[in-house]
């Protein structure tokens, strides 16, 4: 599995934790910053990172802001992602069966490093269910190939 890592200003410490776990897990991963001091905009890192999850380069994308809500805005607007923003463990699990999601945007101004390493951890290690699932996923994709 390869992963993606970015994350604007309000999310770089979260980021490199996440970064220490996935070697810690012995995933692949790159991560394309923000390497940054001031501030950024989340659409900067968050739609190439998104890109190069649609284009099949990587599997999956791990994208961190304050809140997650601007990078998993911008994520969503990609053909091809489903990107979920979460702060549980219980919905990190569910993206996976339910939405075959292949982005997750957290907040690092929401939740602490703590529970954000179980959710990447819950989130990576979950199974697609598909069955009534994949008709449901099917049909956004539908929708974004016709209207
Ligand atoms: O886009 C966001 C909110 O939806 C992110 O949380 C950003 O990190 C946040 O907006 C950045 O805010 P700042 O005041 O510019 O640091």
């Amino acid at each position: 599995m390869k992963v993606i890592l970015a994350s604007d200003h309000g999310g770089v410490e979260l980021r490199k934790e996440i970064g220490e776990l996935l070697k810690e897990m012995d995933i692949e991963f790159e991560d394309i910053g923000c390497d940054c001091e001031g501030s950024v905009d989340y659409p900067d890192y968050g739609i190439p990172a998104a890109e190069r999850v649609a284009s099949g380069e990587f599997d999956k994308g791990i994208l961190i802001c304050g809140t997650g809500i601007g990078m998993s805005i911008a994520a969503n607007k990609v053909k091809g992602i489903r990107c979920a923003l979460v702060h549980d463990v219980f919905s990190a699990k569910a993206t996976r069966q339910h939405n075959d999601s292949n982005v997750i945007a957290m907040g690092a101004r929401v939740i602490g490093p703590g529970l954000a390493l179980e959710i990447v951890k819950t989130w990576l290690t979950t199974e697609f269910e598909a069955g009534r699932h994949a008709k449901r996923i099917g049909k956004l994709a539908d929708y974004e190939n016709n209207g």
